[in-house]
């Protein structure tokens, strides 16, 4: 086995194909196929409901699935010859609350046959070193979550599947679990996927996007393949001179329109762009900002559609079988 420290596990690539499940009347996952690359973080993105922790569970053997398979380097979870050394997994945050979050660690060293000393390793790359011997059950839910990766971590393992790892996070949290991510799978070229609701929690983080709505994909491609078939937001801009500015993005041919209030909306241009035209011209801004990533906007129109046709259902946050990707299917590739 590598060491932690030495930060260099072999390359492992996940690939999911033809999976499906359903639960009574309700398709969860439908034909769903992604891949995973090792020196990358994938981020999973699909609104409530979607099927995201269904897909992890069958990808981590916790769950059978009715199709489809997923592999390790071409080995389903159930047949990896060492499953800890191989995927981590933060699915949920259960700790025994009378236990330290380093004895917690301990015992599953011992449980999974790793040395004890993993522990104190683990805790140190999360920065739980200081808490590690206090009791889990006083821990805060940011500090929980960094316990669930300590623990996902201990083996070593070259792939981590992390279900909203953010979740609970403070903003300095959220901060280092970004740089920690990113760490891990470029510097250390682990093949890390990270499921979110929410584009603006992966979009810093994630170098690739798996989407998903009502159980099937709806794009998956790079960051930036995405960002390319995004329409840019808005960018709105407030002045006491709200109406000469909006006439100067108009003559450098920007769509710019100008509302009761001073407030001038344009669009297909960038805060940056608007701020410099107006300070060329000499007007007073007293406010400046994007309304929207173009992202944002697309990730909205993609997933928009399986959320009303979810509300649409018997079942409280069900799918409807057979339900259909509202916008059009495929990969960016
Ligand atoms: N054990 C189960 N029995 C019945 N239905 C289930 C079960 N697990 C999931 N579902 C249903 O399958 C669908 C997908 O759920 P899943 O939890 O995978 O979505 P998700 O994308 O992870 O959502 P969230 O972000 O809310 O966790 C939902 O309609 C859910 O109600």
């Amino acid at each position: 086995m590598t060491s932690a420290t030495a930060g260099h596990p072999r390359p492992v690539r996940v690939e999911v194909s033809g999976l499906s499940k359903t639960f009574g009347t309700v398709k969860a996952v439908s034909d769903l196929g992604f891949t995973v690359e090792p020196g990358s973080v994938t981020g999973f993105l699909g609104p409530n409901g979607a099927g995201k922790t269904t897909t992890l569970r069958m990808v981590l053997g916790l769950i059978a699935p009715d199709a489809g398979r997923a592999t390790f380097d071409g080995v389903p979870y159930a047949a990896l010859r060492e499953p800890v050394r191989t995927v981590g997994a933060v699915l949920e945050t259960a700790f025994h609350p009378a236990r330290s979050g380093r004895d917690h660690l301990r015992v599953y060293c011992r449980a999974a046959g790793l040395p004890v000393t993993r522990a104190d390793e683990v805790l140190d790359r999360v920065g739980l070193t200081a808490a590690g011997r206090r009791r889990a059950g006083g821990y805060s839910l940011g500090m929980r979550q960094r316990l669930a990766l300590a623990t996902a971590l201990l083996g070593d393992p070259p792939v981590l599947v992390l279900d909203e790892p953010a979740n609970g996070l403070d903003p300095e949290g959220i901060l280092w679990l970004r740089g920690f991510l990113r760490h891990l799978a470029h510097d250390e070229g682990r093949t890390i996927l990270v499921s979110s609701h929410l584009l603006s929690e992966v979009e810093q983080t994630a170098d690739r996007v798996v989407i998903v709505g009502a159980g099937r994909l709806v794009r998956q491609g790079s960051i930036a393949e995405l960002r390319e078939g995004a329409t840019g937001g808005s960018v709105l801009a407030r002045s006491p001179d709200a109406d000469r500015l909006a006439a100067v993005l108009v003559e450098a041919g920007i769509a710019a329109t100008r509302s009761e209030d001073g407030l001038v909306t344009s669009t297909g241009t960038t805060p940056a762009d608007v701020g410099a035209r107006a300070f060329a011209a000499g007007i007073e801004l007293h406010e400046l900002r994007a309304e929207a990533t173009g992202l944002e906007d697309l990730y909205f129109r993609l997933t928009a559609g399986q959320e009303q046709f979810a509300a649409g259902t018997t079942a409280p946050g069900a799918t409807a079988p057979g339900a259909t990707a509202a916008t059009a299917e495929g990969a960016l590739r």
